[in-house]
């Protein structure tokens, strides 16, 4: 199947705009299922966090609950600071069991300090209340191991009017550890804050632990407050980074359990999967195309190139530009290379080398693009009102041909210039072909072919003219005397003379052995037979010389009136010419119709 470059390149805007359109849509849909599935497992990894500290810490309150009945029971200190130990040596997350009683501070590893109540209360752990009561203190830094920490406090009944209280200190970034194998998307992390001081109590980088979070802001700790437990942080920047986080701020000692990911992950994610691929079928489709399209021109231009006559050159020429470019229609105008004339391949209009210079040649260089309120001379007569690209056909540095196309679909300056190559190499190969043919390689004269279409030209074209056959007399005898070579001299000799006795309108060819034709274009018969008696004197009059032998050269000549039909009027001249002869030679004689009539 053969589809026209033009048709693919019209169809690939339009292919390209919808997928790109496809493309923005697919990623639109594949960032919101992303940014909803990276909000799920932000969700769970809270869900599981919250899970996992709320069993550590049911687990200290426990331990906690251990060490008061133990003190309940016996009220020793030796007791439950034994226990105390056991319990801090099996379980990693705790730093230090504390026993505040008879005014004395009781730490696990043997630490001992008689606490006077002033250094009591300065004690992060530290904060008035009443017997019977479990608080969680703030995060803070621990004196005695430099470790962040939190600590579970248990107020007892008084003794001796002293106040009891047992402290669990708990190591939190070892509560961490674990937690921070939960991944939202690649890179997000849990981390939690307190809900009371909006700072951060656990956090993969610990140089952030108890300082201010950047995304619980205070707005959020009120929303926290007045209910709003759980929710999305759709937005905030941390570290120059868009983020987002899901947050849980449901019994957990008032902290906040928090979970999320940078947007740039989502996108990422996105142009992973999806808009990877799509591109790559894009690019692959657009590259398929260019390659198909660039063929199909380069199969046009073969064709163009095996071209041998004007005639296939416009229809190959023709048929490269609708299935290339597509257009209205076409015209060549091709240099006649004998006038300097620019003449349209398609019809008789002709654009002389003086209108030519004076009008185009100034604007010629490389193609250009005539809008319809703008033409040159040429479009506003071959396309009134239409827009034409002027591609400019060049051989050797000189131009020898424009190609206007009038209404181009498609103007891409890739597609004409490769257009321009084959046109113009095409043209050059045709002009030589015709060159061959249209000149007597032995003269240099016009063909007797390029007479005739010459003839044909004037016919179409209702132009008055004149027919002359000339006959180089006796020349048989020529060539008898000084030879064949002599005789060529003779034929070159005479046609250098009809060449330049002839003004630049007349064509003058070699018709064939020593006869000559010419074409003078006129009104009457008055000019022509002047010319003609002057041509005739001319050769009479020329003395020729070659390798010592040499002679006098006479001619005969037949001129008739051009009609309507080339062969009839061609041959009314040699009837003309066979008069002459008959007549004694060395003379014209021009044809009528019942008589011949003889001049001079
Ligand atoms: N040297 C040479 N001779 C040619 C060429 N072409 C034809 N001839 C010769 O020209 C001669 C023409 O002879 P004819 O047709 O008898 O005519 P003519 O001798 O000129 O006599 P008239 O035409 O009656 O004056 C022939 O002998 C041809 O061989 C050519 O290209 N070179």
């Amino acid at each position: 199947m053969n589809v026209q470059p033009r048709l693919l390149i019209s169809i690939i805007f339009p292919l390209v705009f919808f997928i790109l359109s496809l493309l923005v849509y697919v990623g639109y849909s594949e960032y919101k299922s992303n940014q909803n599935a990276a909000i799920e497992q932000a969700t769970s990894n809270v869900r599981i966090a919250r899970e996992y500290l709320a069993h550590h810490f049911v687990s200290a309150e426990s331990h906690l609950y251990l060490l008061e009945q133990l003190w309940e029971e016996k009220n020793s200190i030796q007791g439950v600071m034994e226990a105390a130990q056991t319990i801090v040596s099996a379980k990693s997350q705790y730093l230090e069991v504390g026993l505040l009683a008879n005014g004395n501070y009781y730490g696990t590893d043997g630490f001992y300090k008689v606490a006077a109540f002033e250094e009591i209360a300065k004690r992060p752990w530290y904060k008035p209340a009443f017997s019977g009561q479990i608080y969680i203190t703030p995060i803070y830094l621990s004196g005695s191991t430099g470790r962040w920490a939190v600590a579970l406090v248990s107020v007892l009944e008084p003794l001796q009017r002293q106040e009891v209280r047992i402290i669990l200190e708990i190591n939190v970034a070892s509560l961490y550890e674990s937690l921070s194998l939960l991944k939202t998307l690649d890179n997000g992390y849990v981390y939690a804050v307190e809900r009371r001081t909006g700072n951060i109590v656990m956090h993969p980088d610990l140089s952030r632990v108890g300082k201010s979070s950047s995304s619980v802001s205070r707005d959020l700790l009120a929303r926290i407050d007045s209910g709003e437990s759980t929710g999305t942080i759709a937005s905030y920047v941390y570290n120059d980074e868009e983020k987002f986080s899901v947050y849980d701020a449901r019994s957990l000692h008032g902290w906040v359990v928090l979970s999320g990911a940078a947007k740039s992950e989502i996108i990422m994610h996105t142009f992973g999967i999806s808009a990877v691929t799509l591109s790559l079928l894009v690019f692959i489709l657009i590259i398929g195309l260019s390659i198909y399209i660039i063929q199909r021109v380069h199969i046009y231009g073969r064709q163009l190139s095996e071209v041998e006559s004007i005639h296939e050159l416009n229809t190959a020429l023709r048929q490269m530009v609708e299935g290339v470019i597509g257009c209205q229609s076409i015209h060549l105008y091709m240099r006649n290379v004998y006038s300097g004339d620019f003449e349209s391949a398609q019809c008789k209009h002709c654009l002389s080398e003086k209108e030519f210079i004076g009008n185009l040649a100034t604007q010629l260089g490389r193609f250009a693009k005539l809008p319809a309120k703008q033409p040159d001379m040429v479009s506003a007569f071959i396309a009134p009102g239409k827009k034409c690209i002027r591609i400019p056909l060049t051989k050797n540095k000189q131009l020898i041909g424009l190609l206007y196309i009038a209404s181009p679909r498609l103007e891409l300056p890739l597609l004409i210039n490769m257009l321009r190559t084959y046109a113009q190499s095409a043209l050059g190969h045709v002009m030589l072909a015709l060159r061959i043919q249209q000149t007597d390689a032995m003269t240099g004269l016009r063909s007797k072919y390029y007479l005739q279409a010459q003839i044909e030209k004037h016919i179409k074209a209702s132009a008055p003219y004149y027919v002359a056959m000339v006959d180089i007399d006796d020349f048989k005898v020529i060539n008898d005397t000084h030879g064949h070579l002599f005789g060529d001299k003779v034929i070159i000799a005479v046609a250098d003379c009809l060449r330049r006795e002839s003004d630049r309108h007349t064509v003058v060819a070699r018709y064939g052995g020593e006869e000559f034709a010419i074409l003078v274009p006129a009104e009457d018969i008055v000019g022509v037979k002047m010319v003609l008696e002057y041509i005739r004197e001319s050769i009479s009059s020329m003395q020729l010389e070659f390798s010592g032998k040499s002679c006098v050269v006479q001619v005969s000549i037949g001129v008739a009136k051009g009609g309507d039909d080339m062969e009839q009027s061609i041959a009314r001249a040699d009837k003309a010419l066979y008069q002459a002869k008959e007549n004694g030679k060395n003379q014209v004689v021009i044809y009528c119709l019942n008589s011949m009539l003889q001049t001079a």
